[in-house]
This record gives structure tokens, C-alpha cells and sequence, in this order.
């Protein structure tokens, strides 16, 4: 037994309690549980955050007669954070159609309300215990990526830690890249892990709108404001009040319109068009961009006030051309994703396939590969994806695949078979292959199997 997880073993035991009227949290606190301290959180977002800010912390949600959670959102929850799970549930709600059996699935223990000390203390005990090996899994799972992202690149790994830093400041972040690279998702995350996401996230294009309607889009409009303006429309900015506007292609946002933004960024307030009242908003702006805002700037067609303004905070997200090494693990996380909607014989990529993919150059980066993949996989009338599936150049040098690629497919296939077959236990699936777990973690490790 390794040193790191003793000295886990005995460090002080902290929960986080989901529950929405406290009423579970007093009963749990009343107990006076020696050496476990809890924190009471009563929405899922502030759980999300309290455990992402506490990665010791094991989990735990209460199901009384007080709110049903919503149940995509506990379930998200439950999946992407690593942690061990307690549910403390009413016990008639065991039977009930407001917690179904495939939620209670996701929980390691459960306990039943009244609730016990003796009982409780060894229902923790249990799941404490496993929740102090997870560093390794923890590890595992990061390696996959981050905040929603999949990539292992040094260039991705950058992002994560700039996400990270960003996350701890409100002030406006410019995120610019090509097209498709990921940059509405990094504003989302950063809304999602963020102080503000309790409030809105609100998109717009500003590339996408016409140049009339862009004031009344941005700031809204009172009732008889011009011409069709039937009912008073509140903005995008009011709508994102307490949360984040995200302003997509800003470097197409008219001159006379930049200058109106630049108000509201300096003094915090808006006037909706045909009014003349100053209405007081607390949104943090996060701008994107695709084209280089500085040569606007040179060329006058962006207002360089604004461009330091929105510039505080910059993160640069690399093509997918930068960060080849991150394509295998892209388009396999992909296929996964989509398997459901596949021809049910489509096993994954052909060798010459992944080939193809590594030497492509994706000027739609990450999009551009979600389509390939997607149309391939639905398309496809063979088992391996084909170059020509993902409508890829034929490669170069038409490959019969070696006797080691060969090997490491049918491997690949074998071991995913049976994970699959065995609900991801890596235990259980190493003692039915006839290896050892090292063995097992090894291989799938080599041949970038996601758990
Ligand atoms: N690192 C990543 N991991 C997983 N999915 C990603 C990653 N980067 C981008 N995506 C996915 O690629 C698609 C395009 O991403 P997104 O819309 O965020 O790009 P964008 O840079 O904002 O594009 P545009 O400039 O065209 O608006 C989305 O489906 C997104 O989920």
C-alpha cells in the first residue's frame, strides 16, 4: 500500500452536500461524525464548482419530498466529475418514479433517511476509502483533456492551465484561432466554471446579423422604437445580465456599433433604442475572433480603445494542423460519441484511415473533423472507416497493413469488446483475458483506449 494513499486515508474526510433545503445537511451535521466535514451546496452548478475546487471531496445528494433535480444535468454530474457518489434518499423515493434506477446507478452507496450514525459512518468509511485511490483514475481521465476539450498536446495543455487562470478574474477575454478550433466552447467553459454560471450564457455573431438590427440585437428596444419595433425587445447585453455575453467574429461588428460597445464596457450600463433611461448591467464579455484584430486595428477597421479593452485577457487556440498527436484520440472520442447513431457493423479506423487523418491539414479544424467522422460513420458499409468514408485524398503509398498493425487492431478490438461487455471494469475484463490489471492498463494505455 502506497505511502500517498495512507496519508489520504488519514487526511480530514470532506462532503459535499447537494441539497436544496438543508433540512438533510442539519441531520448529517447533528450527527457529529468524527473527523468528516461537510459543505452544503444547493444548486448542481455550485456542486460542480465546490468538488472542482475540493478534489478530495467525495459526494453526496439528497433526494427528499423539497425538488426533484433536474435530471440531465444531475446525471452530466454525476458522469464527467471524478468522484465517488452517496445518495441519502427518502425511503419511499426508492420506489419512485422521480429517482429512476439508471440515476441510482451512477451512486456507490445509499443511505436511507432516518439516517443512522453507525451506518453512515461506515457508508463514508466505505466510499472514503475508495475515493482515496482515485488520484491514479483522476490522472487517467485528465489525460483525456480538460473542461469539455479532448486534447493531450503540450499546446492544449497550455490552454487548460491559461482557462484555469482566466477563470479566477472577471474580466473580458479575447479568444482568437481559426475557424472551428474550439473557441465558443472555451467561452463556455469558462461561463460553466466560473463565479457567473449561476447566470446566463448568451451567444451572438456578430458576423451573422444585419448591420440595422445589430444596436437592437446588442442593447434591445423599446415599443415604437422605428418602424416594426411592435414590442419592447430586451439585448443580448440586459439578457447576459449576471452572466457572460459571448460576442463571436466582434472583428465584424460595425465602427458605429464598436463605439456603443465601448460605452457599455466603461461604464456598465446600456440604453435600449427609443429610450433614454441608462439601465445598469453586470455581464462579462467574452469576444472571439478568427481574423487577426490587430491588423484590423492597423488597417482602421476595428477601434484600437476597444481592442485593449476586450484584450485583457487573450487565449490563442492552436489549429488542429499544430496539434496532430491530439487526431487519434479527437476522432476516436468522436467516434464514441456517435456510435449510436453508426451502422452497427462500423468497428472504427482503418489504419490507413488514422494515416490519412494525421496527414490532412483540416483547414475546419475540429469541426471539420466531427463532420468527416460523422458522415463516414453513418456511410461507411464496412467495419474499419476507410479513407474514402472520411472522403479524405487517397494516401500516397496505397498500404497493406503491416503484421504489428494488424496485431495491435485486433487487440484493440478485443479489449474494447470486452470492457465494453464488462462495464468498463478493468478488473473484471483483465481476469476474463487471462492478464494481469498492469497488463491491461498498459495496453490500453498503448493503444489509446478511452474508458
Ligand atoms: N478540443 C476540442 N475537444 C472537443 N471538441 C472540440 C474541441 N474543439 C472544438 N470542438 C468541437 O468542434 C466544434 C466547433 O467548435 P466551436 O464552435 O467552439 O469553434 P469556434 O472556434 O467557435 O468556431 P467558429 O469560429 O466557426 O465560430 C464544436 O462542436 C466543438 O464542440
Amino acid at each position: 500500500m502506497s505511502a500517498g494513499y495512507l496519508a489520504r486515508l488519514a487526511a480530514p474526510r470532506r462532503g459535499v452536500l447537494l441539497d436544496c433545503g438543508g433540512r438533510i445537511y442539519s441531520a448529517l451535521e447533528t450527527l457529529g461524525l468524527e473527523r468528516w466535514e461537510f459543505q452544503m451546496v444547493s444548486t448542481i452548478d455550485a456542486a460542480r464548482r465546490a468538488l472542482r475546487q475540493d478534489p478530495g471531496a467525495i459526494g453526496l445528494v439528497a433526494f427528499d419530498g423539497c425538488q426533484a433535480w433536474p435530471q440531465a444535468e444531475l446525471e452530466m454530474l454525476l458522469a464527467r466529475s471524478d468522484v465517488e457518489w452517496v445518495a441519502l434518499l427518502e425511503e419511499g423515493l426508492l420506489r419512485s418514479e422521480r429517482v429512476s434506477p439508471e440515476l441510482l446507478r451512477n451512486f456507490n452507496d445509499f443511505h436511507s433517511l432516518p439516517l443512522d450514525r453507525e451506518r453512515m459512518a461506515m457508508t463514508l468509511g466505505h466510499v472514503h476509502g475508495k475515493a482515496a485511490l482515485l488520484p491514479r483514475a483522476k490522472t487517467a481521465f485528465s489525460a483525456a483533456g480538460d473542461f469539455g476539450m479532448t486534447g493531450r498536446s503540450e499546446c492544449m495543455r497550455l490552454i487548460y492551465r491559461q482557462i484555469e487562470k482566466v477563470l479566477g478574474v472577471d474580466a473580458p477575454v479575447l479568444i482568437g484561432g481559426e475557424s472551428g478550433t474550439g473557441k465558443e466552447l472555451v467561452a463556455r467553459a469558462i461561463h460553466q466554471h466560473s463565479l457567473r454560471a449561476a447566470g446566463p450564457f448568451v451567444a451572438m455573431n456578430c458576423g451573422a446579423i444585419a448591420p440595422n438590427l445589430i444596436q437592437s440585437e446588442l442593447f434591445g428596444h423599446e415599443r415604437g422604437a422605428f418602424t416594426g419595433a411592435a414590442q419592447r425587445k430586451i439585448g443580448n447585453i440586459e439578457a447576459a445580465n449576471d452572466g457572460v455575453l459571448f460576442l463571436d467574429e466582434i472583428g465584424d461588428l460595425p465602427l458605429e456599433m464598436q463605439a456603443n460597445l465601448l460605452r457599455f464596457l466603461q461604464e456598465k450600463t446600456i440604453t435600449r433604442v427609443g429610450s433614454t433611461e441608462r439601465v445598469k448591467v453586470n455581464v462579462r464579455v467574452i469576444a472571439a475572433t478568427h481574423v487577426d484584430l490587430q491588423r484590423a486595428v492597423a488597417d482602421g477597421r476595428f477601434r484600437q480603445d476597444l481592442y485593449y479593452r476586450l484584450n485583457v485577457l487573450n487565449l490563442t487556440l492552436p489549429a488542429l494542423r499544430e496539434r496532430r498527436e491530439d487526431i487519434p484520440l479527437l476522432a476516436q472520442t468522436i467516434f464514441d460519441e456517435q456510435r449510436v447513431h453508426a451502422s452497427p457493423q462500423v468497428k472504427g479506423f482503418s489504419s490507413a484511415a488514422l494515416r490519412a487523418m494525421m496527414d490532412y491539414d483540416w483547414p475546419g479544424n475540429v469541426r471539420e473533423l466531427i463532420n468527416r467522422v460523422q458522415r463516414a460513420m453513418i456511410m461507411s458499409e464496412s467495419r474499419l472507416l476507410s479513407v474514402a468514408d472520411l472522403g479524405l485524398p487517397a494516401a500516397v503509398d496505397p498500404v497493406t497493413p503491416t503484421l504489428e498493425e494488424i496485431r495491435t487492431n485486433v487487440e484493440r478490438e478485443v479489449i474494447e469488446t470486452s470492457l465494453k461487455k464488462h462495464g468498463n471494469n478493468v478488473s473484471e475484463t483483465a481476469r476474463r483475458l487471462g492478464v494481469s490489471r498492469v497488463t491491461l492498463y498498459r495496453m490500453i494505455d498503448r493503444l489509446k483506449i478511452v474508458l
